[in-house]
């Protein structure tokens, strides 16, 4: 048995006063009153749908207070057939019946399904469409669907109002039976004639007082289920594909924004890496990974006077942990006519075949425009000729060692190549092997002027370079300006910083916009589920279900777009690298959960406001 104690309803005005109702198993109960009386409102109260906690509310004896109770209630004892929306629009007739068994925790053959319709006298197609049903086969289906649920409690409002004498008759006989025979406690609203006869109890809501006009039910004690099954995932699934079969633009738009956002985030990591590498390479054109160490600030250029390299700075460079090759830098040059040349040493990592203007030969010593000019002038215009110096320090002081040469020039540079040696430019640039051997053949002890440093990288050069301040020991920066490229790079990567956290932020923008309407779409089916006693966490995790299955969707989608772009340009001769892998796998569990936070974010504040009274009643 159900009791209400205490029950009063008042919206603006009072629409019902207190009072006192019971409603007995194994009988129809039926409501009465005028139209806007109040029996929908008192409904809602009866069925636990309404939020209204002013009142007390008893089964058999026990007092229900807790909204965990109360959704156990509506999922496993409690149908409903309410005014014209109990039935999900989108789902054929069995669809809908299935949905209802499985809220319930029943699973049906086909054979049962027809035999609830028979139960309600129906005969039509199981896969019709809810569209296309007659206003009474409408109302008979939505019993039918109730009935599924196998409940103990039938709640019904005005269900026959489309049903002709026959068939509302029909329908008051089968509410009769269930209550019975089938021992199920019937409440039901109608302004129907014939109601009343096939009921054991009356209310009548009169000048907001409920009078009991009849009461022929015996007191039973109602048989509460209280064993709850768990959702099956197939229940999330099927509902999913349903509402993507009904709103098919809304979620191919969400999806569409989906894949555009990951596309573009993919394509910004892809264009920017491509561009990071691309300067880097360009770069290491430019410059060189390479420092010359000399021993004091006044020797930082090779033309100026230069100092030998005490052991001090030999053993400061000897002691760094960086991974870099060192050799000794020998001061070397050569008078021409009236011009001191100073000659240079070059390594293999030089790349000089890209800034040659012209090329003599295979092999020897590359040389200046000025110098060439000077060596021409001087009749040596394709061969080093002549005589030339190499330094070596006593006491401090450079000794000078002619010696003479025969080297072939192997090409001239062009104008705009400085050397990062010197200020000036005229110099000839000759390898560092040979100069070291000229070098050992020639002078008695090995005393250096510097040491030029190579690293493999520009990150070791950085990092030798801080060492290198730390030691104080003074070098020649010209070779790469370090600080120049950092702030490039820092700039290219605050740029792709800045386009990825915009791209987020139109993600999330539209994802939200799109979220918000998608839901309030819904509102229906949402209210309707709750009816029927799902909570909000089933809901919850039916949400987060659909927005998983659109973030596979979209990831995948977009994914394999990239890759295409990536091929194709690849193919017509644009090398854009692939996405990394370990990125790649760091952009998926970022969106990942982005979308989970965000679906978790819209929907329970949808969830949080949505009243299914309120919701039935628009
Ligand atoms: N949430 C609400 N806020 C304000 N007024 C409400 C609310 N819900 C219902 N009402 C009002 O309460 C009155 C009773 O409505 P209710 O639907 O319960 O009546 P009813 O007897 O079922 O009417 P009918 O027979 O026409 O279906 C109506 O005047 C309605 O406008």
């Amino acid at each position: 048995m159900i009791e209400l104690k205490n029950i009063s309803i008042t919206y603006q005005k009072p629409l019902i006063k207190s009072c006192d109702l019971s409603f007995p198993d194994k009988s129809v109960t039926l409501i009465q009153g005028p139209s806007g009386t109040g029996k929908t409102s008192l409904l809602y109260r009866i069925g636990l749908i309404s939020k209204d906690e002013n009142f007390a509310y008893y089964i058999n004896g026990k007092q229900i207070t807790t909204s965990s109770e109360k959704e156990t209630l509506r999922k496993l004892n409690f149908g409903y057939v309410l005014q014209d929306s109990t039935l999900f629009e989108h789902y054929d007739v069995m669809g809908n019946m299935k949905l209802y068994a499985s809220i319930a925790g029943y699973d049906y053959q086909e054979e049962d399904y027809k035999a609830f319709l028979s139960k309600v006298h129906l005969s039509i197609d199981l896969h019709q469409s809810i569209q296309t049903l007659s206003g009474g086969e409408r109302q008979r289906v939505a019993i039918a669907c109730a009935l599924c649920k196998q409940p103990d409690v039938l709640i019904l409002d005005e269900i026959t109002s489309a049903l002709d004498k026959e068939n509302e008759i029909h329908i008051f006989e089968i509410l009769k039976e269930l209550a019975h025979h089938e021992h199920k406690c019937i409440i039901l609203a109608s302004h129907s004639q014939y109601a009343a006869t096939y009921v054991d109890k009356i209310y009548e809501i009169k000048n907001q007082e409920i009078i009991c006009k009849k009461d022929v039910a015996r007191v039973e004690t109602l048989v509460i289920k209280t064993k709850e099954k768990k959702l099956t995932f197939a229940f999330y699934k099927d509902y999913i594909y349903y509402f993507f079969q009904k709103y098919k633009l809304l979620n191919v738009s969400i999806l569409i924004v989906m894949c555009l956002t990951f596309f573009m985030f993919l394509q910004t990591f892809v264009m920017f890496n491509y561009y990071e590498n691309n300067s880097k390479h360009n770069f290491e054109q430019l410059y060189e990974n390479q420092l010359l160490v000399v021993e004091n600030r006044a020797s930082l250029y090779t033309d100026r006077v230069m100092k030998q390299l005490s052991d001090k700075t030999i053993s400061d460079v000897s002691s760094l942990d960086e991974d870099y090759e060192a050799f000794p830098y020998i001061k070397a040059g050569m008078i021409c006519g009236n011009e001191w040349i100073d000659i240079l040493p070059y390594f293999p990592q030089n790349h000089f075949d890209d800034k040659v203007k012209i090329t003599y030969h295979d092999k020897g010593v590359y040389v200046s425009q000025e110098a060439y000019d000077t060596l021409k002038e001087a009749g040596n215009e394709k061969t080093l000729t002549g005589e030339i110096m190499l330094y070596e320090y006593k006491d401090n002081e450079p000794i000078p060692h002619p010696i003479t040469v025969d080297i072939p020039i192997k090409g001239v540079l062009k104008e705009n190549v400085k050397a990062p040696y010197i200020q000036g430019r005229n110099y000839i640039y000759m390898e560092q092997s040979m100069i070291e051997k000229l070098y050992q053949e020639h002078a008695a002890s090995k005393t250096y002027a510097g040491m030029t440093l190579l690293t493999k990288d520009y990150k070791d050069l950085v990092s030798i370079k801080k060492d290198l301040k730390i030691k104080e020991v003074y070098y020649n920066t010209d070779f790469c300006d370090t600080e120049t490229i950092s702030e490039i790079m820092r700039n290219i990567t605050i740029v792709k910083l800045f386009s990825i956290a915009s791209i987020l932020f139109i993600f999330v923008v539209m994802f939200g916009a799109f979220q918000t309407n998608y839901l309030y779409k819904r509102n229906n089916e949402m209210a309707l589920l709750i009816i029927n006693g799902m909570n909000h966490k089933g809901l919850d995790k039916l949400l987060s279900l659909e927005s998983l299955f659109k973030y596979l969707i979209a990831c995948i989608t977009s994914s394999i777009g990239v890759l295409l772009i990536v091929c194709i340009s690849n193919l017509i001769g644009i090398s854009l690298p692939f996405p990394g892998f370990v990125l790649y796998i760091g952009f998926l569990c970022i969106t990942f959960i982005m979308s989970v936070i965000l679906t978790k974010f819209y929907s329970s504040a949808y969830l949080k406001h949505l009243s299914p009274e309120s919701v039935l009643r628009n």
